[in-house]
Parts: C-alpha cells; structure tokens; sequence
C-alpha cells in the first residue's frame, strides 16, 4: 500500500454532547474512536489538526440565514416556541434541540471545511472527519440525525478550486441532502447505496437521476436487507470504475457511515469491517484525493472499530496492525473477543436470492453509459 499524506480532523469536545438518553445517535463514538486510534499509535503518523468551528456566515453558504439563526439560538426551553409548537426547523423526535446543537454542529461543519481546504491547496492527499458526514441535513430543516450538512459545505469549499467532486454514500441510509443540494449540477455527481423500501428516508430509487444538466449525475443504489461483503463489492466497483469513466472527478468525498455493518441497531446489512472498509480501500488506490468523513452508526462498538480500520486503510497500514485490541479506556466495551473485527451475520441475503442486484448493476451502469465523458 503506497503511502498517502493524511490530515485528521477532531475536536476533543464533540464527544461530550448528547442527542438525550433514548437517541440512537451517540456523539461519543467519536470519542471511542479516537480514543482507539491513539491507542494504535497511528496519531504520530498524521497531520492531527483541531478545526475552527464553523460559524454562522460559513454554514449560510448552504443552509438560509432563517434556520441558521434558529439554530444558533434554541435551546430545549425555548425549542417549541421557536419551532412554532415543533412545525418548522426541527420535526418530530429524530432532531432534538439537545443542549450544544449549534456547537456540536459547527464542529463537525468546520472539520469538513477544513479539510476541503487541506485537500485542495495539496497539503494532503487524504483528509479525514469522523465528525463529519450529516448527510440527512437540509437547506432550511434538520433530518435524520442531522442538523447542518458539513457534507454539501465541504463540497462548496472544493468546487472553489476543481471543476468536478464526486460524492459516494456507503451510510446505509439514503444520502438525500446531498443528492437534493447537487440535484440539478453537473459538477457534482452523487452516489448512495442504501437500503430500501419500507425504510427512513424513503427516497433514492433507481430512476431518481438528477434534474436538468444534472440528470444522470445522481446514482442511486437500492438495496435490501442481508447483503454481504461480496455482493456489496461486486456493485459498489463497477459502478464506481464506470463513474471514474464518464465523470472524471478531481477530488472524492466518501461519507463512511457504519449502520451498513452488520448487526448495526438500525441498519439491517450485513458488511463485516473488511467489507465496509474494501470500499475506503478501492477509492484509496485510484490517488485521487479524497475525503473520508463519519455519518450513522448505532453499534457504537463496531463504529469505533471500523472507523479506526479505516484510518488505518487511508495510512496504508492496515496490514500491519494487530487485531488485537490495545489497552484503551474503553477496553471493556469490546468484550468478550477484544478483537478489531466485525463479523458477519447468517442473514439472508435477499439482494441474491431473486436477482435483484443483477438487475440494480445493469441498470445503474446503463443509465451511466449514456452520459458523454
Ligand atoms: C416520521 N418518520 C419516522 C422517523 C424515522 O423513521 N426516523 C429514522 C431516522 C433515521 C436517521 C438515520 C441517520 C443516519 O444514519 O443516516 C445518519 C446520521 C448521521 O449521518 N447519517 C429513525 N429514527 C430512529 C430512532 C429515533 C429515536 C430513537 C431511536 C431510533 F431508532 C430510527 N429510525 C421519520
Ligand atoms: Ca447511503
Ligand atoms: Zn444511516
């Protein structure tokens, strides 16, 4: 594995705020991980950089000034005032006004700007923000999770200075507000793989392409549930070789959410570590340079784990570290093995059993043939 320059991003801070006890979305994976990636000795050989926080003005170059100032100010007292009783801004229970949100916000945009930066003035080759990654995040509304799309920044910070980004989407959920901030450009093309049907947030079928001199420049990848390392693989590189073909993208953001491995709490796939990472991995050796950023993941064990695997692929070290796990504070979590692994379950793979993902790749390279490189 040849060697990559590798800017991280992380904020000793992020881990500390709370979504509220019964959320699926705990901030202190990212703490675990990095905990875990210190524990590897794998900090000494990065660019470790603290990022400024996003403020106001920046985050505005996406979201309207109107939420951005709503979210700089909620907090759980004023929330229902301020939602017009939980109508506007923040809907339903998935998007608490958890105590910090604007803070917690502003740190996972500000690493993804940052590292859009690092990347292109060609101080790095790979920079990385497990903060990072909120793809649900929409213009003018939180989604899913996700309150500011650190994502769509990030990618407005790249295309200052290339022509062309290419956005893939492993999170096993849909990554809607991306594809819908780039929905109508042919700079950016979008590609997720998610699970579909019956599953948040419903959207990202096959035939939803893109809009106007976008059309074609938004892939989508529905899946069902069970599949494997293998099946995973022999979609995400022929789609991926042929978006290389016809796209010709100067810089890559590859959002590296970890509900698509198995026995994650909301996920429903079946991707071991190796197979999850397989994907940083072929996106790694095509030496274009790419940004890796967080997004789902509800096993927190298992995020930890393959976002520290996946440090490793982006160092190139990944064959030399031990799955073993090294003391470290949280040792006890990962109990009873201790081993830097995911494995897989005996689900079905129901991708395999009626053909369906023949039929997704065929389609899905099809409809890419037609664009003209
Ligand atoms: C009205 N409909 C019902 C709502 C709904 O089904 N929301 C999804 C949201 C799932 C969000 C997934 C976020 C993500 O993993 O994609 C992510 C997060 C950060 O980056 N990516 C969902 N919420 C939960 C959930 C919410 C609170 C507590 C426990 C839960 F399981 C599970 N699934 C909407
Ligand atoms: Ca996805
Ligand atoms: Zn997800």
């Amino acid at each position: 594995m040849s060697k990559r320059r590798v800017s991280y991003y992380y904020d000793p801070d992020v881990g500390s705020y709370s979504y509220g006890v019964h959320h699926a979305m705990k901030p202190q994976r990212m703490r675990i991980t990095h905990e875990l990636v210190q524990a590897y000795d794998m900090l000494p050989k990065m660019h470790v950089l603290r990022p400024k926080r996003a403020s106001p003005e920046a985050m505005t170059r996406f979201h309207t000034d109107e939420y951005i100032n709503f979210l700089s100010r909620v907090t759980p007292d004023n929330a229902r005032r301020l939602t017009y009783q939980g109508s506007r801004f923040l809907v339903g229970d998935d998007n608490p006004p958890f105590e910090g949100v604007f803070e917690f916000s502003s740190i996972s945009a500000g690493g993804s700007i940052a590292a859009a930066n690092r990347l292109m003035e060609g101080h790095s080759d790979i920079a990385i923000n497990w903060a990072g990654g909120l793809h649900h995040a929409k213009k003018r509304e939180a989604s899913g999770f996700c309150y500011i799309n650190d994502i769509v920044l990030g990618i407005l910070e790249m295309l200052r200075y290339v022509p062309r980004v290419l956005y893939i989407d492993i999170d096993c959920h849909h990554g809607d507000g991306v594809e819908e901030a780039f929905w109508a450009t042919n700079r950016v093309m979008t590609l997720s793989l998610h699970k579909f049907g019956e599953f948040f947030p419903g959207t990202g079928l096959l035939e939803d392409r893109g809009r106007g001199k976008g059309m074609g420049y938004a892939v989508n990848v529905p899946l069902k549930d069970g599949i494997t390392d293998e099946s995973y693989k022999s979609i995400f590189e022929p789609v991926f070789d042929k978006i290389l073909d016809v796209f010709r993208p100067s810089a890559i953001v590859l959002q590296c959410g970890a509900d698509s491995l198995s026995g994650d709490k909301l996920g429903g796939l079946n991707l071991t570590m190796h197979g999850h990472a397989h994907c940083v991995q072929y996106v790694r050796s095509k030496n274009i340079p790419m940004m890796l950023l967080g997004g789902g993941g509800y096993t927190v064990k298992n995020v930890a784990r393959a976002w520290t695997y996946e440090t490793a692929c982006a160092l190139g070290i990944e064959r030399d570290i031990d799955l073993n796990l090294p003391w470290n504070e949280y040792f006890e979590w990962f109990g009873p093995r201790y081993r830097l692994e995911v494995l897989e379950n005996n689900l079905e793979d129901l991708n395999i059993k009626d053909g369906s993902l023949d039929e997704v790749r065929e389609k899905c390279l099809r409809y890419l043939s037609e664009l003209s490189p």
